[in-house]
C-alpha cells in the first residue's frame, strides 16, 4: 500500500544528522555502561514474551484489564525467579512490564514501611513472607474523609491489656480506608496507619500489620470488609489498579503487629516513645516520593520520544513550487513547545539520580542515628515530586495535541499514558511542607545560622538580595554562573517576600494561611532552582564519547531559559534581571532550538526504548507511521463485523422510516 508521504527511512535520515555518540549519551541517561545494559536487557526479555502484549488492553473491560494484570504480575514474578534475576533486574522487568497493579504497592510502599518502621525482630518475620510472595501487601493511609491531613485519619487500634491485642476498628463512614492500591482485590495484608489508644489516651497514627484475607482461599477475614472503590479516569490506564475499600468492625491483632521501631506499647499497655524522630512515620512517603520522581523522567520521555518521532515523519504544507512538504518538526512553534519538554526530560532524569543518592545518604544517617538531614530530604522530595509530577502531566498532554489528530488515538499510546500518569500529581502531597521548611530556613539565616545542601544558597543572602545579572549578549546567558545567579536570587527574593508579609500578619499561622498562594510559588522557584543545579553539576562531571556534553550543555540551557521565559514576571519583579536580559534569554532559546533540531531524533532514541514499552504507533523506531496506522485501526472491537452490532435495532428502523419520509 502507499503511504502517502509518511517515509519509514525519514527518521534513518534524522539519524544521519546527529552530532553526538548515541551510546555515549545511552550510558549518560542510564547512569552507566552496566545501567544500559541491564535495561536494554530486560526490555527485550518483555517485549519478546507474548504474555506481556498490551497492543490491545484499551480494548478489555475492566474485569478482563484486571486479570490480565494479575496473569501478568504473576507471569513476571514466575520470569524472575525462573531465571534467578537480581533485584535491579526484577525492578527494571516490572517496569517494562508497563502496567499499574497490586506488587508496585507490595514493593513499593508494604515493604519499604516494614522495612523503615519495624523492628529487627518484625522485619525478621515478616519480610521473608513479603519477599517470596507468600503474603500480599499494601499501604493503608487514606480515608474516606482524610488524605493531605494524615493526623485527621481516624481508624482506631485500641490496645486491650487482657488479651495482649489491638482492636482495629472503623468508628465512622469517613474513617473506611479509601484509594489503597492493591487492597481492592490482591492483598492479604496491609500496613494499616490508625490512632493508636492505649490507657484510654490517643497517641495519634501509627502503622500496624494487618491480616485482611484468608490465605486459604482469599476470602475476607471476619469483621473485615473489602472491596474495589470502582473505575477511574480514562480507558485501560490506572483501572488495572484495584485501589480499595476497607473497613474494620472489631479486628483483633496481636500486639507484636504493632510497627514499633519508632515507638511500643509495652506488655502492661505503655506507651514508650525511642529517641527516633516521630516523622519517620512519613519514612515510606518519603521513599516512595524519590521514586515517583525518577518515574516522572520516565513517563516524560517516553511522551517526548513519541513526539519527536512523530513530528519528524509528519509532513504538512509545501513550498510554492510544489516542492516536498516540510516535516513539522522544522516549525519553530513545534520546536519551541517540544524541545523544552525533550531538556525537561533530561533535567528530571538528572535530578532524579542525584534524589536517590540524597535519599541513600540520607538513610544511612538515620541507621547512624544522625537525624540532622531528614527536614531537608522530606522538603526536597515533597517539592521535587509535586514539580515534577505537574509538569510530567502537563507535558504528556502538550505531546498528545503536538502529535495532531493522530495523537488523540489510543493507538497513539499517549492518552493512555496521560490517563496513567495524571494521579501521579495527586497521590503522595504537595508543596505546603517545602514552604514551610523554606521560612524556617529564612527565619535561620537572619540569626546568622549558616544552612548546607540544596539551601546553601541562602546563606549568601547579602549578595543574592541586591546583585544584578550581568547578562549583557545572548551568548552570556550560555554562563552557567549567570542563570545559576538568577535562579538563585529570584528564589531567595520570592522567599524572603513571603516571609516579610508573614511577619505583618496578626499570627504565623494566619499569615501562612493568607499568603499560601504565594508560598507556592516561592516552593516552586526553590524546586526549579535545584533542578537546574543538578543539571549544572552532572555537567561539571566527566562525561565521556564524542559531543554528548555539548549537546547536554544545550539541553540544560534550554531546560534552565525556557523556565526563565515563562516565569519572567517572578524575574522581573524581583528585580534578578532586566526586560532587556529578558529578551536576550528568548533570542538565544531561538538559536539553541535550531542547534537542537538535527540531533532530535538520536536525542530520543538515547532513552533507548523498545517498541514494545513506548506503545505507540506514531513513535516506532522505523517511523513506519502510516501502515501501521491503518492496521491498527482494523483492530478495534467494533471492525469486528462490517455491519455493527445494534444496526437491526436501531439504525434500521431509522433508516426505513427516512427513506418512507423522502418518497412521500
Ligand atoms: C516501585 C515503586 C512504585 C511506586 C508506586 C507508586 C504508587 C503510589 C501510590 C500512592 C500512595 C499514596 O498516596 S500513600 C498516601 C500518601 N499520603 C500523602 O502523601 C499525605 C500527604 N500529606 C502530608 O504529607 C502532610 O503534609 C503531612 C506530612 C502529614 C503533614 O501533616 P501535618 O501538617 O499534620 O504535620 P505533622 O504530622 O504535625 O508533622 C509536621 C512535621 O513533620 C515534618 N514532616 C512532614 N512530612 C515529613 C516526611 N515525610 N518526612 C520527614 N518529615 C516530615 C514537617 O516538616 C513538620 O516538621 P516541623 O515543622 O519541624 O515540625
Ligand atoms: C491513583 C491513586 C492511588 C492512591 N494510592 C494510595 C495508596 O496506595 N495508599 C494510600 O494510603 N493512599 C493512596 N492514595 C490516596 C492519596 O494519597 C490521596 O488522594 C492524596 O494524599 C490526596 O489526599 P485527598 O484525596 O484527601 O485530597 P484532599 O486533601 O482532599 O485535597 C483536595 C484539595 O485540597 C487541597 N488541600 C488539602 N489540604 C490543603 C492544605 N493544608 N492547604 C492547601 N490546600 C490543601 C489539595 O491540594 C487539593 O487541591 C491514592 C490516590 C490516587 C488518586
Amino acid at each position: 500500500m502507499a503511504d502517502g508521504g509518511g517515509e519509514p527511512d525519514q527518521l534513518a535520515g534524522e539519524r544521519a544528522t546527529a552530532q553526538f555518540d548515541v551510546d555515549g549519551m545511552k550510558v549518560a541517561w542510564a547512569g552507566s555502561r552496566h545501567a544500559v545494559e541491564v535495561a536494554d536487557r530486560m526490555a527485550r526479555l518483555v517485549a519478546s514474551d507474548p504474555v506481556f502484549r498490551k497492543d490491545t488492553r484499551t480494548m478489555l473491560s475492566r474485569k478482563e484489564l484486571f486479570k490480565d494484570t494479575l496473569k501478568k504480575a504473576a507471569h513476571a514474578w514466575k520470569r524472575i525467579v525462573e531465571l534467578r534475576l537480581t533485584e535491579e533486574e526484577a525492578n527494571l522487568l516490572r517496569l517494562y512490564v508497563d502496567q499499574p497493579g497490586y506488587v508496585d504497592l507490595h514493593w513499593g510502599m508494604f515493604v519499604p514501611a516494614i522495612k523503615g518502621q519495624g523492628t529487627e525482630e518484625q522485619q525478621k518475620k515478616w519480610l521473608p513472607m513479603a519477599y517470596k510472595f507468600q503474603i500480599i501487601g499494601c499501604y493503608a493511609q487514606t480515608e474516606l474523609g482524610h488524605g493531605s491531613n494524615v493526623q485527621g485519619l481516624e481508624t482506631t487500634a485500641t490496645f486491650d491489656p487482657s488479651a495482649d491485642e489491638f482492636v482495629m476498628h472503623s468508628p465512622t463512614l469517613t474513617s473506611s480506608k479509601w484509594w489503597p492500591g492493591g487492597l481492592g482485590k490482591a492483598s492479604t495484608h496491609a500496613v494499616v496507619y490508625a490512632r493508636l489508644i492505649t490507657e484510654g489516651k490517643d497517641y495519634g497514627i501509627h502503622g500496624f500489620i494487618v491480616q485482611l484475607r484468608s490465605l486459604d482461599d482469599h476470602s475476607p477475614l471476619p469483621g473485615v470488609t473489602l472491596g474495589d472503590i470502582g473505575g477511574k479516569f480514562g480507558s485501560g490506564a490506572y483501572n488495572s489498579m484495584d485501589n480499595g475499600v476497607l473497613r474494620f468492625d472489631h479486628v483483633r491483632i496481636p500486639r507484636d503487629q504493632m510497627l514499633m521501631r519508632l515507638s511500643q506499647v509495652t506488655r502492661e499497655g505503655k506507651y514508650v516513645h525511642s529517641d527516633v524522630p516521630k516523622q519517620l512515620l512519613y519514612g515510606t512517603m518519603v521513599y516512595v516520593r524519590q521514586t515517583i520522581v525518577a518515574d516522572a523522567s520516565k513517563a516524560l520521555s517516553r511522551a517526548v520520544c513519541i513526539a519527536v518521532r512523530y513530528s519528524a515523519i509528519r509532513k504538512q504544507f509545501g513550498s510554492q513550487d510544489g516542492g516536498p512538504e516540510t516535516q513539522v518538526l522544522n516549525y519553530k512553534t513545534q520546536q519551541s513547545r517540544l524541545f523544552p519538554l525533550l531538556a525537561s526530560a533530561y533535567a528530571y532524569r538528572f535530578v532524579g539520580q542525584w534524589l536517590k543518592w540524597l535519599y541513600t545518604d540520607v538513610t544511612q544517617k538515620l541507621e547512624a542515628k544522625d537525624y540532622s538531614t531528614l527536614p531537608e530530604a522530606h522538603a526536597c522530595t515533597a517539592g521535587l515530586k509535586s514539580v515534577t509530577t505537574s509538569a510530567t502531566a502537563d507535558a504528556i498532554e502538550e505531546c498528545r495535541k503536538l502529535c495532531g489528530g493522530h495523537g488523540y488515538l489510543n493507538s497513539s499510546g499517549l492518552p493512555e499514558l496521560f490517563a496513567v500518569y495524571v494521579p501521579a500529581c495527586t497521590y503522595e502531597g504537595d508543596n505546603v511542607q517545602v514552604a514551610r521548611f523554606l521560612m524556617k530556613t529564612v527565619a535561620q539565616v537572619a540569626t546568622g545560622k549558616q544552612p548546607v545542601g540544596t539551601i546553601a544558597y541562602m546563606g549568601n543572602i547579602q549578595h543574592l538580595m541586591q546583585c544584578k545579572s550581568a547578562v549583557n549578549t545572548a551568548e552570556d546567558w550560555l554562563n552557567p554562573a549567570a542563570i545559576k545567579e538568577v535562579f538563585e536570587a529570584r528564589a531567595l527574593r520570592m522567599a524572603v517576600n513571603c516571609a516579610q508579609n508573614i511577619s505583618k500578619a496578626p499570627s504565623q499561622e494566619e499569615g501562612f494561611s493568607e499568603l499560601s498562594p504565594d508560598l507556592l510559588e516561592a516552593a516552586v522557584a526553590h524546586v526549579q532552582l535545584i533542578i537546574v543545579t543538578k543539571f549544572i553539576e552532572k555537567l561539571q562531571e566527566d562525561i565521556p564519547g564524542p559531543g554528548v556534553k555539548e549537546q547536554l550543555q544545550k539541553l540544560c540551557s534550554i531546560y534552565a531559559l525556557h523556565l526563565l521565559h515563562k516565569h519572567l514576571g517572578d524575574f522581573l519583579s524581583t528585580g534578578c534581571i532586566t526586560a532587556r536580559q529578558g529578551a536576550l534569554a528568548n533570542e538565544l532559546l531561538g538559536k539553541l532550538y535550531a542547534q537542537v533540531r538535527p540531533n532530535a531524533v538520536a536525542l530520543v532514541d538515547a532513552f533507548d526504548y523498545t517498541d514494545h514499552y513506548l506503545g505507540s504507533v506514531l513513535g516506532r523506531y522505523d517511523g513506519d507511521v502510516y501502515p501501521a496506522l491503518y492496521e491498527e485501526a482494523w483492530k478495534d472491537p467494533l471492525n469486528e463485523t462490517v455491519v455493527p452490532d445494534g444496526y437491526q435495532e436501531h439504525l434500521r428502523p431509522l433508516l426505513k422510516q427516512q427513506l418512507k419520509l423522502s418518497r412521500l
